[in-house]
């Protein structure tokens, strides 16, 4: 769909330097999704490997970001391969509710309740962020929490329509689970993509 050079605006690596590729496609259908225009893959060009990973290393960054749209609706092997022969970082945004494939040095995981994600995701996952639009979220947090590997990081990220009310409750539950840490959409404060 686009493809551009930013700051991670959430999780582990906000701040860094990254190079976004977002691939069309998504069959999840979140109701507050922020990217709806990605859905729809045929509405977006097709390019190839060499061209989206020749554009990526003329920037310095050398994390690339695969979001979308939901990646896994696409086989990534080839992609995340010619990534490393470039010398990225292989990072993706992703619900986990299609079959895993691609090689990842960091995995982000959001699960979501419209399409649950695959117990393989689960277990592959660096950091699981959960996007708080309200009260039952933090169940459906704590659900997938359970899933995920003992070493994942644990993020909960205010759905951005509802951020002034949710956050004061995401404020006092991460008070009293210390575990999980607070996930905000940096990019949208600062006006970069
Ligand atoms: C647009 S999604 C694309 C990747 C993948 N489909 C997914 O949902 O993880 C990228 C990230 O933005 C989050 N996100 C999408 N809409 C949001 C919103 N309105 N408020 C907060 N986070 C949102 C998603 O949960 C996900 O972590
Ligand atoms: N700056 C910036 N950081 C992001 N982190 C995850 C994003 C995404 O849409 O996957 C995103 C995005 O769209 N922009
Ligand atoms: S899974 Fe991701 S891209 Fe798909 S609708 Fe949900 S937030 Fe949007
Ligand atoms: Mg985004």
């Amino acid at each position: 769909m686009e493809r551009f050079y930013t700051i991670q605006g959430e999780g582990l690596y906000q701040g860094r330097a990254a190079y976004f590729i977002r691939l069309g496609g998504c069959d999840v259908g979140c109701h507050w999704c922020d990217v709806k225009d990605s859905w729809d893959a045929d509405k977006h060009p097709q390019l190839t490997i060499d061209n989206i990973v020749s554009e990526a290393a003329s920037y310095p960054g050398r994390i690339a970001v695969i979001t979308g749209g939901e990646p896994l609706l696409h086989q990534l092997d080839g992609l995340t391969k010619a990534l490393h022969k470039q010398g990225f970082r292989t990072h993706m945004e992703t619900s986990g509710s299609s079959p895993l494939s691609g090689n990842w040095d960091w995995i982000t995981l959001s699960p979501k309740k419209f399409k649950a994600p695959l117990p393989e995701v689960c277990k592959a996952a660096s950091e699981l962020k959960v996007v708080i639009f309200n009260k039952s979220d933090f169940a459906w947090a704590e659900k997938h929490a359970a899933m995920v590997g003992k070493n994942c990081r644990l993020y909960l990220q205010p759905e951005w329509s509802k951020s002034a009310e949710m956050l004061p409750l995401i404020i006092d539950y991460i008070k009293d689970n210390p575990q999980w840490q607070l996930s905000l959409q940096v990019h949208k404060y600062i006006n970069v993509p």
